[in-house]
């Protein structure tokens, strides 16, 4: 047997769940795998781990070429940014199950500081580079019919080479190509806008906000839907518990409605009597990006002995 065919023996029957080989992402997914307790080991130089614990396989893949493997069935689930996600423009082919709170950023349209592109009117007919044509192809393809170079029925390519927004796709470094005269503007990725400001430009519009998510194929094999809503409720667990963290406090009795409109919790608040007839204690999660804003309003409504408690995992 070669290798190719022994790979192809292994990855028989399990469920093939992609993650991007490297990049932005790549860490971040390493993490979720380790939370929902997805045993593997990489082996050097090559794209494909067995799972010990599941049947399950991950391949490793660049974040870009993940839709599509998703959307022809080609692997059942996978992480990967919702821009490649549009980018790759499949459709309902695929699924996307959980947003996953990282790789957080914004596909914006950017042109020079100081030159004459203010708004994306101003380019329309111009020149654009960018890696996601799709996204920017279709997203100037309608300004184009909006200020009448192109027919409404006319095909977008039609449009090009004179008429329509010229659109041109490069792999990489797109913040370059205004400063060496490739294009009057770009879409590209921004999440803290360095990249933006240290190449002199601005953005002028946001087409789409993206995130990691968990995207699922509408072709997996029905025999791996068990082993698809366990990973997925796992991977569920590990990001509730990062989203949220558990307060508990005391409460005078009197006002405990005010407290729990104030942590009203996921379901509710779990009320606790103390053995002071005029307490309880309250316990409730919070998304913990509120919660100094929460204990600053629990302070002032009467609460003591406010504790905030980290999760691991959970379930909710
Ligand atoms: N600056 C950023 N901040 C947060 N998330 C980002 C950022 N840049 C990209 N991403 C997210 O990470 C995904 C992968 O981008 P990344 O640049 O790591 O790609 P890559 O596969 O390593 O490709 P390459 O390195 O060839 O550009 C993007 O699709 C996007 O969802
Ligand atoms: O707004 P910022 O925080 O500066 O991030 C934006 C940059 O991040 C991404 O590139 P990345 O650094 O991943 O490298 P790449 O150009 O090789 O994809 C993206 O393509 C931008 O260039």
């Amino acid at each position: 047997m070669t290798g190719k065919d022994m790979l192809s023996e292994s990855l028989k029957g399990r469920c093939l769940f992609a993650i991007p080989k490297k990049g932005r992402l790549y860490e971040k997914c390493l993490e979720l795998l380790a939370g929902a307790d997805i045993q593997f080991t990489r082996s050097h130089r090559l794209d494909v781990a067995l799972v010990r614990n599941h049947n399950v396989a991950l391949i490793f893949l660049p974040a870009a070429d993940i839709p599509r493997f998703v959307g022809e069935g080609n692997v059942d689930l996978a992480i990967t940014g919702q821009d490649m996600v549009a980018e790759a423009d499949m459709g309902s082919l695929v699924d996307e199950v959980l947003p996953l709170g990282f790789g957080k950023c914004k596909l914006q349209v950017q042109a020079p500081e100081d030159g004459p592109i203010k708004t994306v009117e101003d380019l329309v007919g111009r020149k654009v580079v960018t890696s996601f044509e799709i996204v920017a192809g279709k997203y100037f393809a309608k300004l184009d019919v909006q200020h009448g170079r192109v027919g409404k029925d006319e095909p977008p390519s039609q449009g090009r080479g004179g008429k329509g927004t010229e659109i041109e796709y490069i792999g990489g470094s797109v913040e370059a190509a205004c400063a060496l005269g490739l294009a009057d503007g770009i879409v590209d990725l921004v999440e803290s806008g360095d990249t933006m400001r240290a190449a002199g430009l601005r953005a002028i519009a946001t087409i789409l906000q993206s995130e990691a998510v968990l995207i699922k194929s509408t072709r997996a094999a029905p025999e791996n839907q068990s082993v698809i809503d366990l990973i997925t409720q796992r991977i569920a667990g590990v990001i509730a518990a990062n989203r949220y963290v558990l307060c508990n406090y005391n409460m005078p009795r009197a006002k405990l409605a005010h407290a729990t409109s104030i942590t009203p919790g996921r379901r509710a608040a779990t009320i606790t009597p103390l053995d002071d007839p005029e307490w309880c204690a309250v316990s409730a999660m919070v998304v913990k990006s509120t919660i100094a804003e929460t204990m600053d309003r629990l302070q002032a409504a009467g609460a003591s002995d406010i504790l905030v408690i980290g999760l691991t995992n959970c379930r909710v």
